[in-house]
């Protein structure tokens, strides 16, 4: 299957889930990235605002002793802000919550992992998106190719293999609902 159709039957059958159901697998990846090694030693920390009952990593972002990052999507780039549970946000392109354009940006240096959302993730770590070209853009930028990165798919859509361009560069790990893998 192409892209586009794959793209389109699995985010499908991500909007056909429950909200229960989608809490519930949410609150499981939460608890696997928790768990596992490179978050426990992850000070600064790249997420995302769930769109499209994508995983909600929201409860995470209630560790305040850790620096978290946000994106806005500017022209064809990202751009990343500090922001913590209260701080204000705005209702960007897409409909994607986003942080306010006033707070500080993220320096790429100070990141320590970057938790990637996906609409699929294969076993080799390559990974779908929305077909923007956001974060291939991003990890083929020199200060970020270097950044572990963590897919962050639910596990019906982490499948065995994904069609592959040139351009798409596999993740560092993904996490599930039922498991945290890093592949190297
Ligand atoms: N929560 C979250 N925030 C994120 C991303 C993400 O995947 N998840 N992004 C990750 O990159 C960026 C936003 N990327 C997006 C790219 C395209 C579409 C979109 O709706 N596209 C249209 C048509 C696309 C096309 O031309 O084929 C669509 O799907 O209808 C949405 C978000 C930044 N913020
Ligand atoms: N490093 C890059 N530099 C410039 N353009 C790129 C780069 N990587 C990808 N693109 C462009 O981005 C577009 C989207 O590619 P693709 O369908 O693989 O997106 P995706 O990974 O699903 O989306 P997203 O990263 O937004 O979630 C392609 O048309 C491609 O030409």
């Amino acid at each position: 299957m192409k892209k586009t159709e794959l793209r389109r039957s699995l985010l499908k059958k991500r909007q056909s889930m429950s909200v229960a159901q989608w809490k519930q697998k949410s609150d499981r990846i939460c608890q696997n990235l928790i768990q596992s090694s490179i978050f426990a030693r992850s000070k600064t920390i790249l997420a995302y605002f769930s769109f499209r009952q994508e995983p909600d990593l929201s409860f995470l972002f209630t560790d305040t002793s850790r620096c978290w990052g946000f994106p806005r999507c500017i022209d064809n780039r990202l751009i990343w802000h500090y922001w913590m549970p209260d701080d204000p946000v705005k209702t960007g392109n897409y409909g994607i919550i986003e942080p306010s354009p006033n707070a500080s940006t993220i320096n790429p240096v100070e990141v320590d992992l970057i938790l990637v959302p996906c609409v699929a993730c294969d076993y080799q770590g390559y990974r779908l998106g929305y077909g923007g070209g956001y974060y291939d853009r991003l990890l083929s930028s020199a200060e970020w190719e270097n950044k572990p990165t963590i897919g962050i798919v639910f596990e019906f859509a982490y499948i065995f293999q994904l069609p592959v361009d040139p351009w798409d560069k596999p993740l560092q790990g993904i996490c599930t609902e039922t498991e945290m893998k890093m592949f190297l």
